[in-house]
C-alpha cells in the first residue's frame, strides 16, 4: 500500500493555485440573470459573450499566478493562453453548471443555455461533459489544479519550448495525483477519470471551432476580445 504524502513545498504550490484560483472566480451574476428572467435568444448570446469575456480577463489573471508561467518565453506564454482559452471556458463552465443549484434551477439554466442561438448538435456533447465532470464531485484544489495544468499543455499549436512547459506542468500532475489518492481513497483510478476528462475536453474544441461558423453565418456580434481569442475574424 503505498504511504502517499503531500510534502511541505506541494501543499505551498497548491496553496498558491488555489488562491489564484479563488481569487478570480468568475462572477456567477450572468448565470443568476440567465435563471431570473426569459429572455430572447439574441438577450441569452449577448450574456453569455459578457460571460465568455469577463472569464477570458479571469483566466489571464489566474494564469499569471501560476509559478513559472511568466519565466516562460513570452510568444509561449501566449500560445499556451490562446490553445486553452475555449477548454478553460468549458472546465469552468462545467464547475458552474454542476454547482449545487436550488431545486429546479439545473434544469431552467440548461433551457435557457439551448435557447441562446446555438445548434442543437454542439449541446449534447457539452451537456454530456458537464455531467460527466459534476459526477466527479470535485473539491476546489483539484478544479484549480486542473485548470492549471489544462493551461500547461505542453503540445499546444505554436509552443516552441515544450520542455520548459512540461517543467511546470508534471509538479502540478503529481500533486493533483497524491491529492486524489488522499481525497478518493476507495477509488484508486480516480485521478486518471480526472485526466480521462480532459481529453474529453480536448473535443469540445473542435465542436467550438464548428459553433463559431454557424454563429457568424447569423452575424452573431463577438467582444474584441472574443475575436482575439477565438480567432474570430
Ligand atoms: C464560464 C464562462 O463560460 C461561458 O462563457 C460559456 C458558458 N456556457 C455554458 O454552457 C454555461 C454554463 C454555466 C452557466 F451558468 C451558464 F450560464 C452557461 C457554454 C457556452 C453556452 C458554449 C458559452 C459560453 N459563453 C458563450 C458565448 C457565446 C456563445 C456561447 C457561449
Amino acid at each position: 500500500k503505498e504511504k502517499v504524502e503531500i510534502t511541505k513545498a506541494q501543499r505551498a504550490l497548491m496553496k498558491v493555485i488555489v488562491d489564484a484560483y479563488n481569487r478570480h472566480k468568475i462572477p456567477q451574476d450572468v448565470a443568476k440573470k440567465l435563471l431570473q428572467d426569459q429572455y430572447s435568444a439574441e438577450e441569452n448570446f449577448l450574456l453569455l459573450t459578457e460571460m465568455a469575456t469577463s472569464q477570458v480577463q479571469v483566466l489571464v489573471e489566474f494564469t499569471k499566478n501560476i509559478p513559472g508561467f511568466l519565466s516562460l518565453n513570452h510568444e509561449d506564454q501566449i500560445a499556451l493562453l490562446k490553445g486553452s482559452a475555449v477548454e478553460a471556458m468549458f472546465l469552468r463552465s462545467a464547475q458552474v453548471f454542476s454547482q449545487k443549484m436550488p431545486n429546479g434551477h439545473t434544469e431552467v439554466l440548461e433551457e435557457r443555455i439551448r435557447k441562446s442561438g446555438i445548434s442543437e448538435e454542439f449541446m449534447t456533447p457539452m451537456f454530456n461533459f458537464y455531467k460527466s465532470i459534476g459526477e466527479l464531485h470535485m473539491i476546489e484544489e483539484e478544479q484549480a489544479l486542473l485548470t492549471a495544468i489544462t493551461i500547461l499543455t505542453p503540445d499546444r499549436p505554436f509552443v516552441k519550448d515544450q520542455q520548459a512547459v512540461e517543467r511546470l506542468q508534471e509538479p502540478m500532475l503529481e500533486v493533483l495525483r497524491k491529492l486524489c489518492v488522499l481525497q478518493h481513497p476507495q477509488e484508486p483510478q480516480y485521478f486518471a477519470r480526472l485526466l480521462g476528462r480532459l481529453t474529453e475536453l480536448r473535443t469540445l474544441n473542435h465542436y467550438h471551432a464548428e459553433m463559431l461558423t454557424s454563429w457568424r453565418m447569423n452575424d452573431h456580434k463577438f467582444t474584441p476580445l472574443l475575436c482575439e481569442i477565438w480567432d474570430v475574424q
